[in-house]
Order: C-alpha cells, then sequence, then structure tokens
C-alpha cells in the first residue's frame, strides 16, 4: 500500500512550513495596493533586529503579537497555494479517519446523544447558566437537559477557548455564543482570506451530519457503557471534521485568485451554479475518494493487528479485519465531507467582495 508513513515531527514542520507560505502569500496579497482592503487590515512589512522581515499583522484583529516572515520579494503564485492547501487537506484524512476509527471501538451508546440521557451537571458555560429555577435545570439544579455530548463539547470549548484556540481562523466553534475571555495574550494572524470569512460556521449542519450519517456509519448499535470515552472520540471527530470542511474558506481564496477575472463575473452575479461549475473538480474528487478508502484500509488494518504476537513476517495484513469499513469512509467523504467543504466555498465566494465591515 502506498501510503506515507506518519511522522508527527515532520507533519508538524510541514505545517509550520505551510503557514509561512501563507504569511507570505498574505502579505503578497493584501499589501498588493489593488487587493488591499483599505486602512486598518492591511499587513505591513517591517525589519526586525535581526534582519529578518517581521510581518506585522492587521491591526483590526488584537494586537499583542507579531509573525515572522521572509521578506515579501518571492512570487508565491495561486497555484502553489492551492497546492499547499490541498496538502494540508490530505493530512486532515489522517485525522480524521484515525478519529473515525477510534469512535468506532465503542458502540453506538444512543444515551450519550439524548438530552438528559445521561444526567450531567449543568454546564458552568452554557448561555443562561442554570440556577435550580430555570426551566433547564432539575430540581437540586444539577441537570442541565443536554446531551452527554453537547456537555463535553461545551465544557472542551471553554476550556481551549481560554487558550485562545478560536481566535484561529482555521478554527470553528460549536457554540460561538458561549466562548470565554482567552487566558493567553492575543495572537494576530495574517489576513489571507477576506472579511466575510469570519462570519461564516457551519458547525450546525456538521453536528447533524454526523449524528444521522457519521455515526451510523462507524459504530455498531447498542450499548456498552462506555459514555465518557465515546462523547469524547465524538468531540474529536468533529473538530477535525469541522476543520476540514471550513477549508475550504482557503480553498476558495486560492481559487479566486487564480482565476480572479472569471471568479469575480459570478460572484458579481452572485452565481451559484456557475460557482459551483467553476469550483468543482471531479479528477480530484475521485482522486480523494480513492485514497481515503486505502487508507482507511491500511489504518484500519494496522489497528486492527498491532500488539498481537501472532503476527508475523508473512502474515498478510490483508486478511487482518478491518476497523472501519472502508467503503464507508470513501462514501463519507464522497456524500458528505466534500459537498459541506463546497458549501463553504460558495458562502465564501457569494461575499468574497463584499466591502469590510
Ligand atoms: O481541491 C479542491 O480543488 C477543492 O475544492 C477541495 C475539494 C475537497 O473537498 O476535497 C472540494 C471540491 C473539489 O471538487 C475537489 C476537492
Amino acid at each position: 500500500m502506498n501510503v506515507p508513513a506518519l511522522s508527527p515531527l515532520s507533519d508538524l514542520s510541514q505545517e509550520v512550513q505551510l503557514r509561512r507560505e501563507a504569511a507570505k502569500k498574505a502579505l503578497s496579497h493584501w499589501s498588493h495596493p489593488r487587493l488591499a482592503p483599505p486602512g486598518p487590515s492591511r499587513v505591513r512589512a517591517t525589519e526586525g533586529a535581526d534582519g529578518q522581515a517581521v510581518l506585522e499583522a492587521p491591526v483590526n484583529i488584537p494586537s499583542g503579537a507579531q509573525i515572522l516572515a521572509t521578506p515579501p520579494a518571492e512570487d508565491f503564485s495561486s497555484a502553489l497555494l492551492l497546492d499547499s492547501i490541498r496538502q494540508s487537506l490530505i493530512r486532515q484524512e489522517d485525522t480524521i479517519i484515525y478519529s473515525l476509527i477510534e469512535r468506532g471501538q465503542f458502540q453506538r451508546n444512543d444515551w450519550v446523544y439524548q438530552a438528559d440521557g445521561v444526567a450531567m451537571p449543568a454546564s458552568r458555560s452554557a448561555s443562561q447558566p442554570s440556577t435550580g429555577s430555570t426551566p433547564d435545570t432539575a430540581p437540586g439544579g444539577t441537570s442541565a437537559k443536554c446531551s452527554l455530548l453537547e456537555w463535553l463539547l461545551r465544557e472542551t470549548e471553554q476550556v481551549h477557548g481560554r487558550i485562545r484556540r478560536y481566535t484561529s481562523p482555521i478554527e470553528h466553534p460549536f457554540f460561538p455564543e458561549d466562548l470565554p475571555m482567552p487566558v493567553l495574550p492575543s495572537m494576530t494572524y495574517p489576513q489571507v482570506l477576506a472579511p466575510c470569512a469570519a462570519d461564516i460556521n457551519i458547525n450546525s449542519r456538521i453536528m447533524s451530519m454526523y449524528l444521522r450519517h457519521v455515526l451510523p456509519a462507524i459504530t455498531r448499535p447498542g450499548t456498552d457503557n462506555n459514555f465518557g470515552s465515546a462523547a469524547m472520540h465524538d468531540v474529536l471527530c468533529l473538530q477535525a471534521l469541522s476543520q476540514r470542511i471550513h477549508y475550504g474558506k482557503y480553498v476558495a481564496e486560492a481559487k479566486f485568485q487564480a482565476k480572479e477575472e472569471v471568479y469575480r463575473r459570478e460572484v458579481e452575479r452572485q452565481d451559484v451554479e456557475a460557482l459551483m461549475d467553476l469550483l468543482t473538480d471531479v479528477s480530484v474528487e475521485q482522486q480523494v475518494v480513492e485514497r481515503v478508502r486505502r487508507k482507511a484500509e491500511q489504518y484500519g488494518r494496522d489497528a486492527a493487528t498491532a500488539g498481537s504476537t501472532e503476527a508475523s513476517a508473512d502474515d498478510s495484513d490483508a486478511d487482518a479485519p478491518c476497523k472501519i469499513a472502508p467503503e464507508a469512509v470513501a462514501e463519507l467523504y464522497a456524500s458528505w465531507l466534500m459537498p459541506l467543504n463546497k458549501d463553504v466555498q460558495i458562502a465564501y465566494l457569494l461575499r468574497r467582495l463584499d466591502p469590510p465591515s
């Protein structure tokens, strides 16, 4: 099987490299007089003490940090940007497939998804905190009338929000109305995306897709009482799926820049069908589906055989049972992840030319 071995360290350095490229790209893009949004959103480059260029992020994002970048002399073509984004989507496949495999170890455990299926204390972060007297709260103030999954997701976002996870443009909370103040000083990001990006969050659709289509495809029905583990892996799956789907904003921006004139015309007409035709690449979609099918097959098998004392050099992995149905993962990508990614692209493009508010 021709799937590269996973190496977290090299993934990390690749990620850093990609972020740097994005920063450089942002610099050349938004500081271009024709494209730069007026006034405060502009990215400025100055020379730092060590002679390296310092990219000062837009001042309309909370100030605090500076982002290092090399001088903006090189021409980073849009093709490179789209290629980098696709590389990131490919790496995200690994996270998604492993998360699905992990969740699939446990049975469906329907209680986890039912309001009050598992009695939980009221979430301290709920927008209407339970006091014992609201309809949301059972006598004694112990029940949150939400599902265990909602409770855990909200609590997780509270913790991650404090370390400013949701100030990053690649992160999208499921409970945006309840985010806490970060305890870390604010961070700035190069403004790669148009301002409308901040308003696009389709996590409620992602949640309903997950409950209706993903869970039934990856879990066996029934209850094994591992409610906490199931919910914990659900959170990881949802976060990975959300990031992958919202990456559509970056894909759309790269495509817009690569064929600005054509996109601009359809954006001005607000022609959804024409935009969908423009951004759809059937051959890439086929490659994605085929690749995730192969990965699911391989990763699922590795997980099944790992630690087996009976496995020998002669044992063929091909005979081992798969932890996850490769077909189900392929189907998930074809029917849900890529279509939702395209919906994000459309939502972004329709507002791509909006003036900054
Ligand atoms: O790679 C692209 O060009 C994308 O737009 C991303 C993506 C995907 O979700 O993987 C979505 C739509 C395209 O038709 C192909 C692939």
